[in-house]
């Protein structure tokens, strides 16, 4: 078998001259990192300064000099450890014999790069020893380096049997969220939920028509919700009808909520937090007359250019939901709220370890004022629709029952089994949807959502 990744980048070789105007040019003398060196610093920027991988890779230098080919490997290295971290913490715990001393630890990170290329990406391992031993070759690591040879070789020889009592998925949780998935949920689906983040997610699609046609041209199954499914790693701009802007990525759980509202043909739909418009484009395509506000301006700039690559038009808004407010109230009011996402852990398992109990207080109170901001932007018998992605009770269930008891202009207006063929599952005793990502298990699952459908009285 041959090794894709076994020697250093040939992009960016020294003398190589940057772009006028790159804002990652570097000077021309420095001499280029490997994937697997760029990966250690990734792996070092989400767990000390708590960044989400995509954010890591955008502002770092060395990685903007990798080929294509590098930067995708430097990020399935991190965020394969990202995946398995608890697993692989396990592991090291018990093949390390002393803890190194103040190597600010980087020996056990240089340890879960080994660990995800031999055990879990199935890397030759001439290369991923070698090289990734290679990490630990300069001061002050160089005193681990055999350490590190040693344990990596170690994991060659004796392989999966390493892991046998190690297969709890349940080691990747964090303690603070296995308790709060634990209260909401049970212990049985707790657990499946955290299967459902170590198998990682598929590539849906939301088509803006002729979902069946799309379906038998790409290949795609066709959820019993609408979206189209493909095999995890799908690459996008190579497939059929991404150019033409025919359909959208979009998780089969975050099209859901839009779906949920029925018919929206000629209404005015205020969507807040709108970028980068997966909804937006659903509420377009569904016939509804869309003003999409986000007050970032860059995720504003992808919004765009998706509407421009399938044809559609919004009145777009850059500005802070809790202040701006519309010339005329909207029949409906859409807001997808920014949240902890960790129902999106499947694609990205960093999430697990950015994210703090604080963050989840912090943006449940946020989220507490948009929705009252929202109020003020629907008229008297409008929706609001109020969406996160978050698998925590505080920023769904409890939030809206904290709003209902609190504002007596809003009522709930609850969804209904019937609303959701195929997914009846989904719907809760109290009329909210919630989706979670042992849902579907065994078609690929999905996102873990929340959506609540209110009345302004
Ligand atoms: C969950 S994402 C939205 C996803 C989007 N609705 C979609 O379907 O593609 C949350 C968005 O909220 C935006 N956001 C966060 N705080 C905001 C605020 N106070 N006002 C407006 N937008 C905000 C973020 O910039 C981010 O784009």
């Amino acid at each position: 078998m041959t090794d894709r990744f076994s020697s250093k980048s040939a992009h960016g070789r020294n003398g190589r001259a940057r772009k006028p105007g790159n804002p990652n040019a570097r000077p021309t003398t420095a001499r280029p990192k490997s994937a697997r060196q760029v990966a250690l610093t990734l792996l070092g920027a989400v767990m000390d300064k708590h960044l989400a991988v995509d954010d890591a890779c955008f502002g770092n230098r060395d990685f903007a000099d990798l080929s294509d080919r590098d930067k995708s490997f430097a990020k399935l290295l991190v965020l394969t450890v990202a995946r398995h971290m608890g697993q692989m913490n396990a592991l090291i715990d018990r093949l390390l014999q002393e803890p190194p001393e103040g190597d600010k630890g980087q020996v056990r990170r240089i340890l879960q790069l080994g660990l995800a290329q031999l055990v879990y990406l199935k890397t030759p391992a001439h290369a991923a020893v070698g090289q990734t031993v290679e990490l630990a070759g300069r001061k002050p690591l160089f005193r681990y380096k055999g350490v590190v040879n040693a344990i990596l070789r170690r994991v060659d020889r004796e392989g999966d049997a390493l892991f046998d009592d190690l297969s709890d998925p349940k080691l990747n949780v964090r303690p603070w969220a296995w308790k709060s998935w634990e209260a909401a949920y049970g212990e049985t689906t707790a657990r499946a939920i955290a299967t459902a983040h170590v198998a990682g997610a598929t590539l849906d699609l939301t088509v803006k028509d002729d979902a069946d046609d799309w379906a038998e041209t790409l290949g795609a199954d066709r959820l019993p919700t609408g979206s189209l499914r493909l095999p995890a790693g799908t690459a996008v701009p190579g497939l059929e009808g991404y150019k033409a802007g025919h359909w959208w990525v979009q998780d089969a759980a975050a099209a859901l909520p839009v779906k949920l509202l029925g018919d929206v043909t000629g209404k005015t739909v205020i969507d807040l937090c709108a970028a980068p418009g997966g909804k937006t484009m659903q509420l377009i395509a569904a016939g509804a007359s869309v003003t999409a506000v986000d007050r970032h301006g860059g995720r504003l700039k992808r919004l765009q250019a998706n509407l421009d690559r399938v044809g559609q038009r919004a009145q777009v808004v850059e500005a802070d939901a809790e202040t701006w407010r519309p010339e005329k109230p909207a029949d409906i009011v859409l807001l997808d709220a920014p949240c902890t996402a960790t129902g999106t852990i499947r694609r990205h398992p960093e999430l697990q370890w950015i994210r703090s109990p604080n963050d989840v207080k912090e943006l449940a109170e946020l989220q507490r004022k948009l929705l009252l901001a929202s109020l003020d932007m629907v008229r008297p018998g409008g929706e609001i629709l109020y969406v996160t992605c978050s698998l925590q009770p505080e920023e769904g269930e409890a939030q809206i029952a904290g709003l209902l008891d609190a504002v007596v202009e809003l009522s709930l207006k609850p969804f209904v089994k019937a609303d959701l063929p195929g997914l009846e599952e989904a719907i809760t005793d109290h009329g909210y949807l919630r989706c979670l990502p042992s849902y579907w298990a065994e078609k690929g699952g999905m996102d873990g959502f929340f959506a609540a459908r209110l009345i302004r009285k």
